[in-house]
This record gives C-alpha cells, sequence and structure tokens, in this order.
C-alpha cells in the first residue's frame, strides 16, 4: 500500500493524503517524495489551491518516522534527512497557489512543521496539535519554527515552541495557528472553507500568494531554514535526544 494518495478534482484542487494511519501519518522518504510530487502538481497553471491532510480520523501527522529515523545517529547524518524535508515545506510555502493543511487529526513534531507551511490551518473539533521538538531535546528542523515566526504572533509562536506540548484545538485558534474549526467529516470542513476562494479565479490567488513569496524571499527564509537544519542537526546528535527516542520506540 502506499504511503499517500495524490487526487486531483476537476475544479484544479490537488489533495495530498499521508496514508499511514497505523503510524499515526508519520512521514517517511516515501511520503516526502509523494510531497514532492504533489507540490509539483499544484504548481501547474490549471491548479488553483492544494490541500494537505492525513489518511483515517486519528491523525493528521506524527512527525518524522522514528521507526525510520532513529537510525540516523550523527549530525551529518540527522543534516541529510532534515535538510531534504525542510526544502520539500520550503517549496510547499512558497507554492504559487494557496495551501489548506486539512489537520483531520492529532499534529505533533514534524507534523506541525507540514500544518504550518501551509497558508491556512483548518481543524476538526477535538483535535491537538504541538511541537513536541523540544521533549525530544531538539528543535524544529524541517523550518517550521521559521515558518511560525512568520505565520502568527511572535510571543504565541516562542510559547508553542519552548513549551513543546500540545494544545487543545480552541486554545490553537486562540494562539493564532488554527484559522477555521469544523465537526465532523473533513471533507465538508474543507468544501465549507473553501467555497468563497473556488469562486474566484486562480490567477488572483497566484497574484496575491507572490505578494507573500517576493516578502519571504526578500527576508532571506530560505537562509534561516538552513540555519534551524544544522541547529537541529547539532542538537540530534546528542544522546540527551536519542535516549528520548528510545524511550518512544521501547515504550510497549
Ligand atoms: C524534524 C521533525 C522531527 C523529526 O523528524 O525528528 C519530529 O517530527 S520529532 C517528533 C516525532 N514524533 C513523535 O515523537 C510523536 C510520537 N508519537 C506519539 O506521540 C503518539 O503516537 C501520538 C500522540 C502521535 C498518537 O498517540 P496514539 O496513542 O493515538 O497512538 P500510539 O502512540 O499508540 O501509536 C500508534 C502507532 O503509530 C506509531 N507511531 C506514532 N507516531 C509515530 C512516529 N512519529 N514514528 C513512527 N511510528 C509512530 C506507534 O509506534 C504505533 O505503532 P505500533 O506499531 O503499534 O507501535
Amino acid at each position: 500500500m502506499s504511503s499517500y494518495i495524490i487526487n486531483e478534482s476537476k475544479d484544479g484542487v490537488i489533495q495530498f493524503t499521508i496514508n499511514r494511519a497505523e503510524k499515526r501519518n508519520a512521514v517517511n522518504y516515501e511520503v516526502m517524495e509523494g510531497l514532492q510530487k504533489a507540490i509539483q502538481l499544484a504548481n501547474k497553471p490549471e491548479s488553483k489551491l492544494l490541500v494537505i491532510t492525513g489518511a483515517g480520523n486519528e491523525a493528521f501527522c506524527s512527525g518524522g518516522d522514528l521507526s525510520v529515523f532513529h537510525s540516523l545517529r550523527t549530525e551529518e547524518q540527522a543534516y541529510g534527512m532534515l535538510s531534504k524535508m525542510a526544502g520539500i515545506l520550503y517549496d510547499l510555502m512558497m507554492l504559487k497557489t494557496p495551501s489548506v493543511a486539512l489537520m483531520n487529526g492529532t499534529a505533533v513534531g514534524g507534523g506541525c512543521e507540514l500544518a504550518t507551511a501551509c497558508d491556512f490551518r483548518i481543524a476538526r473539533k477535538g483535535i491537538k496539535a504541538g511541537f513536541i521538538q523540544g521533549k525530544l531535546v531538539i528543535t524544529t528542523g524541517w523550518g517550521g519554527g521559521s515558518f511560525l515566526f512568520e505565520k502568527i504572533a511572535y510571543p504565541n509562536a516562542l510559547k508553542m515552541l519552548t513549551e513543546a506540548k500540545t494544545y487543545p484545538v480552541d486554545e490553537l485558534s486562540q494562539l493564532g495557528f488554527i484559522n477555521y474549526i469544523f465537526e465532523g467529516e473533513p471533507e465538508e470542513g474543507l468544501a465549507n472553507f473553501i467555497k468563497n476562494m473556488l469562486a474566484i479565479d486562480g490567477d488572483v490567488h497566484k497574484a496575491y500568494k507572490e505578494m507573500a513569496t517576493r516578502k519571504w524571499e526578500g527576508q532571506n527564509l530560505r537562509g534561516r531554514i538552513e540555519e534551524e537544519v544544522r541547529r537541529c542537526s547539532v542538537l540530534w546528535e546528542n544522546e540527551k535526544h536519542h535516549k528520548q527516542v528510545d524511550l518512544f520506540i521501547n515504550r510497549k
């Protein structure tokens, strides 16, 4: 079974689903490759919107696949994986069309970094999310910290990153991380959120997105992400990080 599903609708909506519900939609290298394909499709002229979501109703995305990435021990080994995904999420952030993280369930760690790279975050009532990387004695390493400082108020961003905890959806909304809360089926919540946007010509959306991407290019966002990846790689090598990951892997 493929780790991801890509659907293209007639009205120009590309939907990327992480298809690993049994692993709470953890990101492995196959998911990264699928995300690259979805981003390429979403940058085609006829595309109007990119939606990122997770399979099942438990999790949106639980971050990096610890069963795979825990074998990365050194700074350079960590840098290889982190920089690959950071580059993909930068391309997602700089997408020509708007993007929506359709948060069907829990998002933790890199799952929150993935959601933050999207323009909008809409969430099902009852979910929780948090940048828990600090509990693993690392920082964000896929660009999520740099994205978050662009997307929500500085004190709220620093609070979320330094507390390294999960928050309920109503608090995430107060923090400015969640833009819309829906009840029931994610497809219905998405349709309600995007119906007015889809009525407007995609060239208008692309023009507005370009205003934002030009700002981020001018502020050297790509360079700040590289520094974030390097800093996370250094922390990754520390035994304190490996010990926390081993505790999760051996918890049962
Ligand atoms: C730069 C990004 C950074 C990095 O790549 O290192 C990160 O993303 S750091 C953060 C990494 N993610 C985590 O630490 C999250 C770990 N998972 C959890 O905390 C929980 O699983 C949770 C809250 C997501 C869901 O809890 P729930 O009780 O609903 O499920 P289980 O814990 O029983 O897990 C079910 C099943 O999924 C497997 N699983 C969950 N998360 C991951 C993951 N990130 N990588 C690999 N596998 C994961 C878990 O092992 C269970 O599988 P099983 O075969 O039954 O053991």
